[in-house]
Order: C-alpha cells, then sequence, then structure tokens
C-alpha cells in the first residue's frame, strides 16, 4: 500500500518571555536580551503538522484533516491561543523557547493521534525563526512496540 505525509497549518497568538531560574537576572539578560525583558512579547505561532501512513484504498486518505483538527484545535490552540507561555505549567521549569515548544507540542500529540502516524511538527515564531521536531529515537521504539505488541 502506498503511504504519504500531509501537513497540516495551524496558529496561535501567544505571549512570552525568555527567562531560566538557572542563571542570573544579569545572565538572563545577556542570554536572552530584549527577550528577556519582564513585560514579555509576543508572536503569532504558525505550527505544522505533519502525519504520515498508508493511503486508504476507501477514503483515498492517509487522516481525514478534521479528524486532525480536532486533535490539534483541541490539545494545542485551545491551550495556547491568547495565553502567556510562561504561565503555562509546563513552562514552569523550562524556558519558553521556540525549541522547547515544539517538543512540547510533539509531546502533546503524540499519544492523541493513532499510533506512528506522527512524523514531524514545525513551529515558526518570527519570520526568520522556524523549530521543528521529528520524535526521539526513544519515542520511536515506544511507537514501534505499540505497533509490534
Ligand atoms: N535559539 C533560539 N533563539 C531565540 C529564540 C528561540 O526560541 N530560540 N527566541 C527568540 C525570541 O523569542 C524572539 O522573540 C525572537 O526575537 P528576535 O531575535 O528579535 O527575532 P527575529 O530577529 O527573528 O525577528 P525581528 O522581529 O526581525 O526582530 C530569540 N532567539
Ligand atoms: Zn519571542
Amino acid at each position: 500500500m502506498s503511504q504519504a505525509t500531509i501537513t497540516r497549518r495551524y496558529r496561535f497568538c501567544a505571549a512570552h518571555r525568555l527567562h531560566t531560574d538557572q542563571l542570573s537576572a544579569e545572565e538572563n539578560w545577556t542570554t536572552f536580551g530584549k527577550c528577556n525583558n519582564p513585560n514579555g512579547h509576543g508572536h503569532n505561532y504558525v505550527v505544522f503538522v505533519s502525519v504520515r501512513g498508508d493511503i486508504d484504498p476507501v477514503t483515498h486518505q492517509v487522516l481525514d484533516v478534521s479528524r486532525l483538527d480536532a486533535v490539534v484545535e483541541r490539545i494545542v490552540v485551545q491551550r495556547f491561543d491568547h495565553q502567556d507561555l510562561n504561565l503555562d505549567p509546563e513552562f514552569a521549569t523550562q524556558t519558553t523557547t521556540g525549541e522547547n515548544l515544539v517538543l512540547l507540542i510533539w509531546d502533546l500529540l503524540v499519544d492523541q493521534l493513532p499510533a506512528g502516524r506522527l512524523v514531524k511538527v514545525g513551529v515558526i515564531e518570527t519570520r526568520d525563526n522556524y523549530f521543528e521536531y521529528s520524535g526521539s529515537v526513544e519515542s520511536m521504539r515506544r511507537e514501534e512496540g505499540v505497533r509490534h505488541g
């Protein structure tokens, strides 16, 4: 059976501030510069979710996009849209970098989609900043375990 990948785009607006408790106030400023401003700032985040799988012989689809939309809207968009990312429980001890955000979105989605289907998450933070994550070796092994029992 032929396989294909579908990528769907989602959007949310959120505020954040780059800061870590592992550094002093001065070190935070040196490391993160204006992004450490206590007033915070915002982004129109764009999230790409890529799902791979067999093309169903009847529907001719990998996955109905409305099913994907329902999951991503509920798990990601509703959670982050018009929120301060620094106040999200998952960011209580983590810095709200694009790197950490793309990993968090992966972790939130991977168990909500059919096993082995999620292949990549991408996050655009600014016009010039794009982050992506395709899962860890551990998560791939876990997925294999699910597939093969
Ligand atoms: N490795 C990372 N570096 C930076 C991140 C990040 O998540 N990972 N994030 C930021 C900021 O959040 C930020 O708001 C981007 O600011 P800036 O550097 O000003 O962004 P751009 O140059 O892409 O956009 P402009 O609007 O043109 O300033 C910074 N670094
Ligand atoms: Zn920022």
